[in-house]
């Protein structure tokens, strides 16, 4: 998946559903697809949201290149890439800024912040503002990783987000009711792979990679 097109929740959240396989491991490859997805929705709300896609992309960019190079075979699954990175030495891990696992664990922790998000979203009230579950999820989760400025420049950002039921309808997925429907169905799915992650990550004290 590119990030060219219309956004598809359903495609998002079948992206979502092939990441973890039935022996709880984490593909690469369907996370990337479903990153895409988001991405291109978060580029259909506007220019205010450019600095964020492009660090989104950035980041998405980094992992397809390891997963296309020449040690790609290491980069099919999160266990595969952490063991792979561990073994070449914690020095090479902590020092590199385009390391899978240091990459991974930016776009892990935005996957709380989508969780919440998706949450607030769903359980909202039909007048709640989108702004105001955006900054909640963003201060319960990624805003701790994130220096002044860009907590600011993020929070700014959220204001110009539309009204709860124009964002659901943004989606295309249907009237509102459907779209919280798909948002119940795509959540666990994304709590899945957070879960898997953060399990990963803790278990080899990857959680503060700087
Ligand atoms: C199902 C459809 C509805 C929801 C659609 C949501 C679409 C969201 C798409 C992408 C989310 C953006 C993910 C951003 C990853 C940020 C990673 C990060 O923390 N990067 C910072 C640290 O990186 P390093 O410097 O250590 O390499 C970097 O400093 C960040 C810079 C940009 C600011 C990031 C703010 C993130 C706010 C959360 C996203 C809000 C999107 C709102 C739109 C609804």
């Amino acid at each position: 998946m590119a990030a060219a097109g219309a956004f598809s929740l359903r495609e998002v959240l079948d992206a979502f559903r092939g990441c973890v396989t039935e022996r709880r491991e984490g593909l690469l490859e369907p996370c990337l697809s479903g990153w895409w997805g988001l991405i291109r929705f978060l580029q259909s709300l506007g220019a205010v949201f450019g600095f964020i896609s492009k660090d989104a992309v950035a980041k998405v960019q980094i992992m397809e290149r390891h997963r296309r190079g020449e040690q790609g075979q290491h980069y099919e699954s999160l266990q595969s890439m952490v063991e792979f990175e561990l073994s070449r030495g914690p020095a090479e891990l902590r020092g590199r800024p385009d390391s899978g696992c240091r990459t991974v664990l930016r776009l892990h922790r935005a996957l709380l912040w989508l969780q919440l998000f998706l949450e607030g979203l769903r359980t909202g009230h039909r007048d709640s503002r989108t702004s105001t579950i955006c900054t909640d999820s963003y201060n319960a989760s990624l805003a701790k990783h994130h220096p002044w400025v860009v907590r600011k420049a993020a929070t700014l950002a959220f204001c110009a987000l539309p009204s709860r039921d124009a964002f659901l309808e943004v989606m295309n997925v249907g009237p509102p009711e459907q779209a919280v429907d798909m948002l119940g169905e795509a959540i666990p799915y994304i709590q899945s792979v957070y879960g898997i992650t953060q399990e990963l990550f803790a278990q080899h004290s990857l959680l503060d990679l700087p």
